[in-house]
């Protein structure tokens, strides 16, 4: 694709293999972004040869990148931060308004939280690190919900948007076995595969949406577990599905995986039964959902990519 910037040919070509995949794709680069891409236009200016290669005889290159990376996660790390401080105290300002009901906007919390991160991911940077900075916004989200749920300083915003009763002791069960979740998905899997990413659409997308289909039409009960319902379970099944292949077409887009479509579809709905299977289970007083459900979408993912 023929650069239409000033930018020269060849540091639009090193500018799709150097800068971040994202703000390439997504911005065509018509100019070096003063923030995200200024080491590309550098290198490119410098002339021919690989960005490596260019770095390994230019320090100075090789610093300007590294500053570059670094401002740009730090940047895409308080963005982030910022959007998950704002996504809680906005649902609590609706059920305190009585908007709507406080259970349905914690569960609203619960799916749109974890998919917004994951949704989040492309605009950190393509440095090996960026991984690190992404993970601290659930790092920090872990330390209030401890702090806030040991009630060394209770933020009533917080737990009054996040548990179902109002008692701060409940930030340091389900909500904090989930925000782990985003955690272990950043660290251990991140955008370039397909297993974290699946995981976090069946807790947040699936698993949210199964409280609320089954607490409206949930009149059925499954029978070996009188507390689930086939309308929960079934609704599940088919949002988990369906935000699982939208998160892999958007990562798929974005250049970040390649995607064997054709067996693709099969693979997520045996995943997505799984994690189904596994939620309508007797067993949340043991077990928290938002530990199950991960894990058990993890293990299924993990052996039908394998990786
Ligand atoms: C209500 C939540 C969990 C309860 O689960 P369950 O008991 O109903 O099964 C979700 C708690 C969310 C947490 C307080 C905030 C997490 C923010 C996240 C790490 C980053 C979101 C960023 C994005 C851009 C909004
Ligand atoms: N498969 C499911 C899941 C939840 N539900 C309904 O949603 C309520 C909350 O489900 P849950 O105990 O799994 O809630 P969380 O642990 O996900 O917050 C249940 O008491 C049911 O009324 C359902 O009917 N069928």
């Amino acid at each position: 694709m023929a650069a239409t910037s000033p930018v020269s040919p060849i540091s639009h070509q090193l500018l799709s293999r150097s800068s971040s995949r994202f703000w390439n794709n997504a911005m065509t680069p018509r100019f070096c972004s003063p923030v995200f891409s200024i080491s590309p236009c550098l290198i490119g200016v410098a002339g021919i040869g690989s960005a490596s290669q260019l770095r390994a005889r230019h320090p100075l290159i090789s610093s300007a990148a590294t500053t570059d990376y670094l401002l740009h996660d730090v940047g895409a790390t308080v963005a982030v931060l910022g959007g998950a401080y704002a996504l809680v105290l906005s649902f609590e300002s609706l059920t305190k308004r009585n908007v709507i009901p406080q259970s349905l906007s914690r569960k609203l919390v619960h799916i749109l939280s974890g998919l917004l991160f994951v949704i989040s991911w492309p605009i950190f940077s393509e440095s090996t690190l960026a991984r690190y900075f992404a993970a601290f916004v659930p790092l920090v989200n872990c330390s209030r919900l401890v702090i806030n749920g040991l009630s060394v300083s209770p933020d009533s915003t917080l737990i009054k948007s996040v548990t179902r009763e109002g008692r701060p002791e409940e930030l340091l069960k389900g909500p904090l076995f989930y925000v782990l979740a985003l955690l272990v998905s950043v660290l251990f899997f991140w955008r370039d595969s397909p297993t974290g990413m699946i995981s976090l659409a069946m807790m947040c997308g699936g698993d949210g949406i199964a409280d609320i289909m089954g607490r409206k039409f949930g009149s059925e009960k499954i029978p070996y577990n009188p507390r689930k319902s086939w309308a929960g379970s079934i609704s599940m099944f088919i949002f988990g599905f369906f935000i699982s292949i939208g998160l892999l077409y958007y990562y798929s887009s974005l250049g970040y995986l390649q995607m064997k479509w054709e067996t693709t579809f099969a693979r997520v709905a045996m995943i997505s039964m799984v994690a189904t299977v596994v939620e309508s289970l007797p067993i949340t007083d043991q077990l928290d959902d938002n530990v199950s459900v991960p894990l058990a979408t993890i293990l299924a993912a993990f052996v039908s990519f394998g990786y």
